[in-house]
C-alpha cells in the first residue's frame, strides 16, 4: 500500500524557535521536496505575516506536482489569507481535547463542532481541499473525536488527521487509535511530535493501524523536540514495513537533509539515523573488518540507498583492516609491518586525546614509509583588517612551488576573508571546496589554544586537516593550507 507524505518542514518545521525562512529559501526547499516525490507540502501559515504570505505565494506560483497547503485555524480570516495565497488545500487545525477546548479556546464542545463545520463549508465553497487536523487528538475522548471527524466529513472534509500534539502516544496507543478509526469514509493521517523520542515509532504504528498518510519534517525539526523525521520514516517504511511504500526517491534524502540544515541553521547531531555524519561511519576495528568482509554485518541498509558513502574513521578503536582500507583510499600501499607501525602510532596519539585527521595519518605514513614530502604551498604572511565598521579584509602572502604569491580577500568575518584570500591564490590550479569547518577552544578561556579541523573536497576525495594556534585566523589558514597541500600532492 502506498503511504502519502505530507511534509510540514516549511510550517511546523519552521516553528523551531529561531528559524525563519525567506521566500527564496522556502522555494528551494519546496522545489526539492516536490522533485523527490512528496505528495503534499504544507508551505506555511498564511495568517502569520505578510512575509509568510509572500513565501507561500512564491511556492504556489510554481505549479508544483505536490498539493500545496497552508495551516489555518477554523476562522474565516485565516481561510481568506489561504485563498489569497492561491493554495490548493488547507490544513484546518481544530483543537479537540477538553483541555484545549475549555482552557485554550474558552468555548464548549457544541460551539467547537459548529466552528469546525462552518470552516469546512467555507473552505469547500472556495474550492479548497480540506485536511481537518484534530489538535491534541491523542488526549481527546475517542467518541468525541469521531463526532468531530464525522461532522467534518459530512461537510466535505477530504482527509482527517490525528495529531499527537505533545508527543504522548506510545506505539500501542497509536496503533489502537488508528485501528479504531479505520471505518471513517476519508483517508486518515497522523501527525506526531517527538517529546519522548517516539515520533517515528508512533508514526509507523499509526500506519500499521490504518493511517494512509503521515506528516513529517526534514531532519525532524519543529516545535520543542520536533516532529516525525521525514527521512527516518521513509527509510523505515521502505526497509522495515514490507506491506507499505511511499513515492519518495530515497537516494535524495541526504541531499535534502543537508539543504534544510544549511538553510535553517539547525544542524543535526552526528549520531542521527540515516542523515547524521556517523550513520555510515565506522571506527571500531571489529566492525570495519566485518564490513570489509560483508557490509551487512554492521550496516542494516547500504549508504548508497540514501545517497551516502561509507567511511572508515581513524582513531583509537580502529584495527588494521579498516586502517588499510583508508590508506588505500589515500593512495598509500603498505606492507603488514608498516601497517602495524602506523596503527601503533595512531593509537599512541589517540590515547593522548588527539583526534587524528587524514593529514596526521598521511604524515605518520610518510614517516613510516620514509617518504620525503614537501609542502607545495607555504604560508609566509597573513594580515587581517576587521572591526565593527569595516568589511573584514585579509591579505595573504604564500609561496607556491617556490614562487611568491600575494592575494587579498574579503568575507563575512576575518576567518572567511583569510580563507577567501587563500582560495583566490590557488584557484588556478586547485578546485577545492571547504565542506566542513569545526573550531574548539582547547582550554576554554579567551587565551586558549584554538583547534580548527577542516574537511576539504577535491573531486571525489575528502580529507580532514587540523591547525592549532593561539589565534583563530592562523589556525584556520594553517588547517586549510595543510589540507590543500595533501589534496594536491
Ligand atoms: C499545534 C500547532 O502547531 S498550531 C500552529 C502554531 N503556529 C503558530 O502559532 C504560528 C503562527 N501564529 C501566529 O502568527 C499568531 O499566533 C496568529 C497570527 C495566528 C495569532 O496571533 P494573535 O491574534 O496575536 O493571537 P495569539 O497568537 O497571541 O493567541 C492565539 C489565539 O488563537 C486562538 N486559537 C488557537 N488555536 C486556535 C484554533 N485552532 N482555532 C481557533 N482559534 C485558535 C487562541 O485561543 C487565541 O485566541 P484569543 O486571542 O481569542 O485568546
Ligand atoms: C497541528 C499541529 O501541528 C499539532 O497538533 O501538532
Amino acid at each position: 500500500m502506498n503511504i502519502k507524505v505530507l511534509d510540514t518542514t516549511l510550517r511546523d518545521g519552521e516553528q523551531t524557535p529561531g528559524v525563519s525562512l525567506n521566500p527564496s529559501e522556502k522555494l528551494r526547499i519546496a522545489l526539492k521536496l516536490d522533485e523527490i516525490g512528496v505528495d503534499f507540502i504544507e508551505a506555511g501559515s498564511a495568517i502569520t505575516s505578510e512575509g509568510e504570505r509572500d513565501c507561500i505565494k512564491t511556492i504556489t506560483n510554481e505549479n508544483l506536482n505536490a498539493e500545496i497547503l497552508s495551516f489555518s485555524r477554523p476562522l474565516n480570516k485565516d481561510i481568506d489569507y489561504c485563498i489569497e495565497c492561491g493554495v490548493d488545500a488547507v490544513n484546518l487545525v481544530v483543537p479537540t481535547s477538553d483541555l484545549h477546548i475549555f482552557q485554550k479556546l474558552n468555548t464548549t464542545k457544541e460551539e467547537l463542532i459548529e466552528m469546525s463545520n462552518s470552516a469546512v463549508e467555507y473552505c469547500k465553497d472556495h474550492g479548497l481541499v480540506v485536511e481537518l487536523s484534530a489538535e491534541d487528538a491523542s488526549r481527546t475522548d475517542v467518541d468525541f473525536l469521531r463526532t468531530v471527524f464525522n461532522n467534518a466529513i459530512d461537510c466535505g472534509a477530504d482527509r482527517v488527521c490525528v495529531c499527537d500534539t505533545v508527543g504522548i502516544f506510545t506505539p500501542d496507543a497509536s496503533f489502537n487509535m488508528f485501528n479504531s478509526l479505520r471505518d471513517l469514509k476519508v483517508p486518515v493521517s497522523c501527525h506526531c511530535h517527538n517529546d519522548f523520542g517516539l515520533a517515528v515509532a508512533n508514526t509507523l504504528a499509526a500506519i500499521k493501524g490504518g493511517s494512509s498518510e503521515f506528516h513529517s519534517t526534514v531532519n525532524g525539526i519543529g516545535e520543542r523536540a520536533g516532529n516525525t523525521s521525514f527521512e527516518e520514516t521513509v527509510v523505515s517504511i521502505n526497509s522495515l514495513l514490507p506491506d507499505f511504500d511511499t513515492s519518495i526517491d530515497i537516494h535524495e534524502l541526504y541531499s535534502i537533509s543537508k539543504l534544510v540544515a544549511r538553510l535553517t541553521g539547525v544542524y543535526i547531531q552526528p549520531n542521527k539515523a540515516i542523515v547524521g555524519e556517523n550513520a555510515f561511519a565506522h571506527e571500531s576495528g571489529i566492525h570495519s573488518d566485518g564490513i570489509i568482509k560483508n557490509a551487512s554485518t554492521y550496516e542494516p541498509i547500504t549508504p548508497e540507498l540514501v545517497g551516502r558513502k561509507r567511511k572508515f574513521v581513524i582513531g583509537k578503536h580502529m584495527g588494521t583492516h579498516g586502517l588499510n582500507s583508508r590508506l588505500k583510499e589515500l593512495g598509500l600501499n603498505v606492507n603488514s609491518n608498516q601497517l602495524q607501525q602506523i596503527c601503533d602510532n595512531i593509537k599512541f596519539l589517540a590515547d593522548n586525546g588527539k583526534t587524528v585527521t587524514d593529514v596526521d595519518l598521511q604524515a605518520i605514513a610518510d614517516n613510516v614509509l620514509n617518504i620525503n614530502y614537501e609542502d607545495r604551498i607555504k604560508l609566509e604572511e597573513v594580515t587581517i583588517v576587521s572591526g565593527n565598521k569595516v568589511l573584514p579584509t585579509a591579505s595573504i602572502k604564500l609561496t607556491i612551488d617556490g614562487n611568491d604569491v600575494l592575494e587579498a580577500g574579503v568575507g563575512i568575518g576575518p576567518v572567511d576573508a583569510a580563507i577567501n584570500a587563500v582560495k583566490k591564490s590557488i584557484s588556478e590550479f586547485a578546485d577545492i571546496e571547504l565542506v566542513e569547518y569545526h573550531v574548539d577552544a582547547i582550554t576554554g578561556g579567551t587565551d586558549a589554544f584554538i583547534d580548527v579541523i577542516v574537511k576539504l573536497q577535491k573531486g571525489d576525495q575528502i580529507i580532514s586537516a587540523r591547525g592549532t594556534e593561539p589565534d583563530i585566523i592562523n589556525a584556520s589558514v594553517k588547517a586549510y593550507i595543510a589540507g590543500v597541500n595533501r589534496l594536491i600532492s
